[in-house]
């Protein structure tokens, strides 16, 4: 499937598409009641694990993330992701989506482990390029992308956040954010470090990813890690305000000044996309790497309460 961002989709996706998806738009050119979109009017599409929520009229589409119980990126989820906003962002009636989670206490748990541990290197490459399209894809995307943040968000979880506009994260002591790599015995990609350093700068993240640093919201908040930490009740309205402040600046002017700001850290990777994966699935397979995680997963299972 050709998507903007050049990446070859998986051999699934490409087969069918849509076949992940379990699509239920109420048609895109039906007249939305309620002013396009708004009240019972709104038009839901989505799929499995992302249900999506349009709002035609303020032009504002919530996403949120279904992959019970802890929102792990697996690549189903990677990939009703990107074609959720490839959907959102084709259709001109969208000019901004917040990110946040249907699961309770979890924003995203970061990268579905179990995709990493005891696969084959056919399969860490499908992977490893799923997680380059929803980077790119989020990172690039022309909307304004703000994150909702109502639960805990590390590793691949605060990538997502990374690559939003803005950053809005509750206010509770157990939703810790950050990138927590090295704690499983593994490494940040160069282009996660690079959108780490660009936030909030470099000795922070010298610092921050070597300690695998996990930071609790008022942390986060004094790090730059996120715009703004509100209760938790707070969270979307505090998204939609931030969305409005955003939307209230000429698309063409913000789309230029996002992609001056943006470009050189995502040519990066778009660069050398294949020898990024080649890296990638010679160190997942290192059997030194599979026990790392191996221990991690299991300590995780074991962990209750
Ligand atoms: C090689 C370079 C890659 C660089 C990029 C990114 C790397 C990553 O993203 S790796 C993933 C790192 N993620 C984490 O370290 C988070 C791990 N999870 C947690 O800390 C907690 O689960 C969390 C705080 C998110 C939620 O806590 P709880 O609400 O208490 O839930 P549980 O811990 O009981 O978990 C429930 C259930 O989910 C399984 N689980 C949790 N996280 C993952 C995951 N990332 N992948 C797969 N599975 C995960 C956990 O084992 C439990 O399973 P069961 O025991 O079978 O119920």
């Amino acid at each position: 499937m050709a998507l903007a961002s050049g990446v070859r989709f998986p051999a699934r996706a490409l087969l069918r598409p849509w076949s992940l998806l379990r699509d239920t738009t109420l048609g895109r050119s039906e007249p939305a009641a309620g002013g396009g979109g708004g009240g019972d009017g709104a038009r839901l599409f989505g799929s499995q694990r992302v249900l999506v929520e349009p709002d035609a009229a303020s032009g504002v589409a919530v996403m949120k993330f279904r992959n019970p119980p802890v929102n792990s990126l697996s690549l189903e989820l990677l990939t009703e992701l990107v074609i959720s906003l490839e959907k959102v962002e084709n259709d001109k009636t969208f000019r901004g989506v917040i990110l946040t989670s249907a699961c309770p206490r979890v924003f995203s748990a970061g990268l579905d482990l179990t995709e990493l541990c005891g696969r084959n290197p056919a399969h860490y490459t499908e992977y490893w390029k799923a997680v380059q399209e929803l980077w790119l894809r989020t990172y690039l995307s022309s909307l304004v992308l703000v994150a909702a943040i109502n639960g805990a968000c590390p590793a691949g979880g605060c990538i997502i956040a990374l690559a939003c506009d803005c950053r809005v994260l509750a206010d509770n002591p157990k939703y810790h954010i950050g990138l927590n790599e090295t704690l499983l015995g593994i490494t940040t990609p160069f282009w996660l470090k690079d959108t780490y350093v660009n936030t909030i700068g470099h000795r922070a993240s010298e610092q921050a990813l070597q300690l695998g640093s996990l930071f609790p919201p008022s942390e986060a908040l004094q790090v730059g890690l996120v715009d703004q930490v509100v209760p938790e009740d707070q969270v979307l309205s505090t998204a939609l305000s931030e969305m409005a402040r955003w939307l209230a600046v000429p698309d063409h002017a913000r789309q230029l000044t996002k992609t001056m700001m943006r470009k050189a850290t995502a040519d990066r990777l778009l660069r050398q996309r294949d020898a990024d994966i080649q890296n990638f699935v010679s160190f997942i397979c290192r059997d030194s790497i599979q026990k790392s995680l191996q221990v991690y997963l299991e300590k995780l299972r074991q962990r209750k309460g």
